[in-house]
């Protein structure tokens, strides 16, 4: 599977690194709070499952899965709940945990859905911000690293499913894309 990367752009020891360092931040800003942690399947189930060992308060989590109805819908921001969160969000401070801030449909949304259900407070933290790609005015809370306008694999982000558990977050070579 490595022999598919053209390039490494962040290493496992700097993800890991940088993953400790916002535990630490949520830590000191969710203190006195009431932390839950919303996963957005698939792609941020990594960053979520570290990230919340980096976390040294009380904090509960749920997962939710949405899609798209299809790449062509997903720029005009229609985005369906597939699986919806099992706790009710009033009281809580939501901080939503993504793998990837791209064009921002996706959030935009999920900030737009959830917020409707009133959180006490809500807020966003991203691994990855590809900021050249937005769509929409939308930004992290908490983002661990920028990257450029390039399609990434790797710590859960997929290409047709496959190199989620790649450790780092990389290039793919163009011959792949081709199979
Ligand atoms: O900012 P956007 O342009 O909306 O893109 C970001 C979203 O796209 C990816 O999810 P995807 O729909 O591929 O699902 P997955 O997490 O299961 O891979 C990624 O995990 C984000 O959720
Ligand atoms: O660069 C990316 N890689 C994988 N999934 C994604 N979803 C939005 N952008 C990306
Ligand atoms: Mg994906």
């Amino acid at each position: 599977m490595k022999n598919d990367i053209l390039k490494v752009l962040i290493t496992e020891e700097e993800i890991a690194a940088k993953v400790q360092e916002l535990g630490r931040q949520i830590t000191e800003d969710y203190k006195g709070k009431n932390l839950l942690m919303v996963s957005v399947l698939k792609g941020s189930v990594i960053f979520m499952a570290d990230l919340m060992r980096a976390i040294d308060i009380q904090a509960r989590v749920d997962f939710m899965s949405v899609s798209s109805y299809g790449s062509g819908v997903k720029t005009s921001g229609v985005v369906k709940i597939v699986k919806d969160l099992d706790i009710n969000l009033a009281g809580y401070d939501v901080l939503i945990v993504e793998d990837i801030l791209d064009s921002g449909m996706t959030l935009q949304y999920l900030k737009e859905v959830l917020l409707q259900r009133k959180p006490h407070s809500l807020k966003i933290a991203t691994l990855l911000d590809k900021p050249e790609r937005r769509k929409v005015d939308l930004q992290a809370d908490y983002a661990c690293f920028n990257v450029p306008d390039e399609f990434v694999v790797g710590y859960g982000l997929d290409f047709a499913e496959k190199y989620r558990n790649l450790p780092f977050v990389g290039v793919l070579k163009p011959e792949v894309y081709a199979k």
